[in-house]
């Protein structure tokens, strides 16, 4: 018989590892996660603090490419994903934002009780050890408040030693105050506006400070446990009991297992006695569901796969999230970290903001049917409104924040400012192209496909252009790297900037929703519970259930999410949990 665990987990990235942990805490149950990627502890790219993007295009990246996009001139974008034990943990910025509160409370409004920030804010505790920062690092910008934060979980947060009250830190944080956006106390309270020295996943181990991926925290301390394996390979599908054929109204498909490609290429199978948790990241789980027979009976049938489960939100909604860069040189130490701005529609439109308002208010079925035409109907015009509707109180009438910029000294007399939306109207999908390519997604962000994206981007590029060209901080910028100065005056229309960003923008590495956890009839995919709908013990979780756009940075959620599947599962587990 094919070697057999509880909980088999699909995936050892971010969100596999804290429920391989958790999960595994009674001896007496047996979990196994199969990961693709291998141990990357030693890999100096992995652990250094300073290595941002020295693992992009090395073998420890997924490195996805998307589908040509329109509105960027027809681009096909890269996608960086992280494979490896503790997964995209491994090559992320490492930025610990939580976002807004309000922001989480719309995911109950989508259906799912229990999951409001009130319901999420232990679990971001639970997950937390915050390292408090040091004078220096207080001089340079950092502020918390206690009360927000964890000091007992297993991943570290805090900031960076290199952090020093140099001459960036007044200058910087002046213009902003200048500029209007007041210091923030401390960005993981639930309400991002304002700026703030963004905290980081990292810590010090033997002496050295070293990135605090999920495979640090979660994995490393307890891979020595009898009761948890960790195997390599590829999972193709889930497999299911003969008898749980699924076409009786009302009955649950039941997994037995699931069939995966190990390490040497050889096609094996597993055995679950409880659950199988699929856990591969927002580009992947939507792809063993389908290639399960779980999805859009459009896309299965074409792929030649049965279908179980007609659930065709699965692979949609996926966040169509981009992001921009102006990079200048100039007279400056290094920063060591960034400072987080986040902005509401108020601070960018001022006085047009009524005009913004109520031409977005108006443009929302429109964009809902654009986008259901995108989906070819997988989701419903009508139900894309309802989603919207909700992202637009949240915007205009609760005020949440809308855009974020990340500003950075670097060495080198570098000066660089990210910027991008955070709440976008876009939503693409990402689906199996073909059943023997499992490591070749078919991933369409639609990037702009609401002009409110546009417009906000446009707005925030000029923030960014303002606080560089004519803020406080002005006198040591000596020159405009990237954009060119033609391509992009300070004076540039609405135009300019939009052919400037078709020409530059990139997708955000933030790939989510795309097995949203909602109603069933919005086209969601699981359940409050984490549980594919149709399916007695087939749970998702991480960054794809993160049913919409978040006002902060992706893996301080999925921590929690993950945090909170683990209790979840352990109440309702199938079959009982010992
Ligand atoms: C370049 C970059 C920068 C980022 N910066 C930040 C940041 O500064 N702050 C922040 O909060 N967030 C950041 N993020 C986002 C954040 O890191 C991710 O959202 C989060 O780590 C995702 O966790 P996950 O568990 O959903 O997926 P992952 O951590 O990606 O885990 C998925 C795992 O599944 C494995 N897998 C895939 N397919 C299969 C299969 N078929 N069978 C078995 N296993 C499979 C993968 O190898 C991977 O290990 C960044 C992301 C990127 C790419």
């Amino acid at each position: 018989a094919p070697p057999a665990a509880d909980y088999l987990i699909i995936g050892g990235g971010t969100a596999g590892l804290v429920l391989a942990n958790r999960l595994s805490s009674n001896p007496s149950v047996t979990v196994t996660v199969i990961e693709p990627g291998g141990d990357e502890r030693r890999n100096p790219n992995v652990s250094g603090t300073d290595k941002f993007s020295q693992a992009f295009n090395t073998p420890i990246d997924w490195n996805y490419t998307t589908v040509p996009q329109p509105r960027a001139n027809n681009r096909s974008l890269t996608l960086h994903q992280g494979k490896a034990w503790g997964g995209t943990s491994t090559i992320n910025g490492m930025t610990y934002i939580r976002g807004d509160a309000r922001v989480f409370d719309v995911w109950e409004g989508l259906g799912n009780l229990g999951w409001s920030w009130k319901d999420l804010f232990p679990y971001f505790l639970k997950a937390e050890n915050y390292t408090i920062p040091t004078a220096t690092q207080v001089a340079a910008g950092t502020t918390y408040r206690q009360g927000n934060h964890g000091f007992s979980g297993l991943l570290r947060v805090g900031y960076t030693s290199a952090l020093r009250n140099g001459s960036f830190a007044p200058l910087i944080m002046g213009t902003w105050e200048d500029m209007g956006l007041g210091k923030n106390g401390d960005l993981n309270a639930g309400d991002v506006r304002g700026y703030g020295m963004g905290p980081q996943t990292l810590g010090r181990a033997d002496s050295e400070e070293v990135r605090w991926d999920a495979a640090r925290g979660y994995y490393h301390p307890i891979e020595g446990r009898e009761n948890l394996k960790m195997v390599r390979g590829t999972v193709r599908r889930v497999l299911w009991r003969e008898d749980g054929g699924g076409s009786g109204k009302g009955r649950l498909l039941v997994a037995k297992g699931v069939e995966f490609v190990n390490g040497e290429g050889v096609v094996e199978r597993m055995e679950a006695t409880r659950e199988v948790i699929v856990s591969a990241g927002g580009v992947r789980s939507p792809l063993v569901l389908e290639a399960s027979g779980i999805g859009n009976p459009r896309i299965l049938d074409l792929l030649g796969i049965e279908t179980r489960v007609n659930l065709p939100g699965v692979g949609e909604n996926l966040g169509g999230q981009s992001v921009h860069i102006m990079v200048l040189s100039g007279e400056m130490e290094s920063s060591a970290s960034a400072y987080h701005t986040y902005v509401t529609a108020a601070d960018l439109f001022g006085d047009s903001l009524d005009k913004v308002k109520n031409a977005t208010r108006k443009s929302l079925p429109d964009w809902a049917r654009t986008m259901a035409d995108v989906s070819k109907g997988a989701l419903s015009a009508q139900a894309l409104e309802e989603q919207f509707r909700l992202q637009y109180e949240l915007i205009f009438q609760h005020n949440v924040s809308v855009a974020e910029v990340i500003t950075v000294s670097a060495p080198g007399g570098i000066l660089a400012s990210n910027y991008y939306v955070v709440l976008p109207f876009s939503r693409g999908s990402v689906h199996l192209g073909d059943l023997d390519k499992i490591d070749r997604p078919v991933i369409d962000p639609s990037i702009f496909s609401s002009d409110f994206d546009i417009t906000v981007t446009t707005a925030i590029g000029r923030v960014v252009q303002k606080f560089w060209l004519s803020g406080r901080i002005r006198p040591l910028v000596t020159g405009q790297l990237t954009p060119d100065v033609g391509v992009l005056p300070e004076n540039a229309t609405d135009a300019q900037w939009l052919a400037h960003f078709r020409q530059s923008l990139d997708m955000a590495a933030h790939p989510r929703g795309s097995a949203a956890m909602m109603r069933r009839e919005l086209g969601g995919v699981v359940d409050p519970e984490l549980r594919v709908y149709g399916t007695a013990n087939v749970r998702v979780v991480d960054a794809s259930v993160i049913p919409m756009p978040i006002s902060g940075h992706m893996s301080a959620t999925v921590y929690a999410v993950a945090e909170r599947g683990a209790d979840i599962i352990k109440r309702t587990s199938y079959g009982g949990h010992p």
